[in-house]
């Protein structure tokens, strides 16, 4: 069944001070939404925040994790260990992790395999760069992300994806795709599911847009019927600002 999410991508931002202030204000926000609430603080605050959103409509997830299950991967987190501490949902291929630190689709797929093989959920990135768009060759970048990091799963692996197109060009750069850029290339994604997995399997996966959310955009971008929720960067960083977002639905 697909599910409306709002996750909050605090990337590496707040230590453990910053990090209890901003989860007080945020439960001090929180109402029943129509959507799921997630954020995703660094690595070193996930237990600290675990403990102090249990219960508060807020669930904790991680920004990252590796393959391994364990062993001689100096300062590498692995699937088991985030489990340990009460963490289900991690957040894998974002944009930057591909940028700054290699991942590859080859690398993100064994990601993929080993939070899928310790029950946990996914929320998997991927978005084209600029130059894509500018040449025309977005969809064919997005599709083959997919494809090659997703397309060994089986359908019944799909219950524990969530995809998150984020657009390279619109992540913290105040430009955001318009919504129906969204809804295009959310549509496209869905179809590419469709064709390989059947359509009931592609209606039920929650598809979220990420770049330059804000509240004041977020209603226009969520009223698609293809996108089902944002992966939020900056704009969860304040608390009014992401549950604008979060009542946005
Ligand atoms: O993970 C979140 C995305 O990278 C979006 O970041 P942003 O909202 O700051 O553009």
């Amino acid at each position: 069944m697909r599910k409306q999410i709002v996750a909050g991508n605090w990337k590496m931002n707040n230590d453990l001070a910053q990090t209890e202030t901003l989860i007080s204000s945020l439960k001090a926000q929180v109402k029943t939404s129509n959507a799921e609430v997630m954020i995703a603080p660094t690595a070193t605050n996930l237990w600290h925040a675990y403990n102090s959103t249990k219960n508060a409509g807020i669930e904790v997830i991680a920004q990252n994790m590796h393959f391994a299950e364990n062993g001689a991967y100096t300062g590498e987190i692995s699937a088991a260990m985030l489990k340990s501490i009460g963490i289900n949902t991690v957040i894998l291929g974002h944009s930057e992790r591909r940028e700054y630190f290699n991942e590859t689709d080859e690398t993100l797929a064994k990601k993929v395999d080993a939070a899928l093989a310790k029950g946990m959920r996914i929320i998997f990135c991927f978005g084209e760069e600029l130059a894509d768009r500018k040449s025309g060759n977005e969809e064919n970048v997005v599709g083959d992300q997919i494809k090659k990091a997703l397309f060994h799963l089986s359908a019944a692996d799909f219950q524990n994806i969530v995809l998150a197109y984020e657009p390279v060009w619109a992540i913290g750069t105040g430009e955001t795709a318009t919504a129906e850029q969204a809804q295009d290339m959310h549509a496209f994604i869905r179809k590419t599911l469709a064709d390989k997995y059947g359509n009931d399997i592609a209606e039920d996966v929650s598809i979220l847009y990420g770049g330059s959310v804000k509240p004041a955009n977020a209603e226009e971008i969520f009223s698609k019927p293809d996108v089902d929720g944002g992966l939020i960067g900056g704009a969860a960083l304040n608390a009014e600002d992401f549950f604008g977002i979060v009542n946005a639905f």
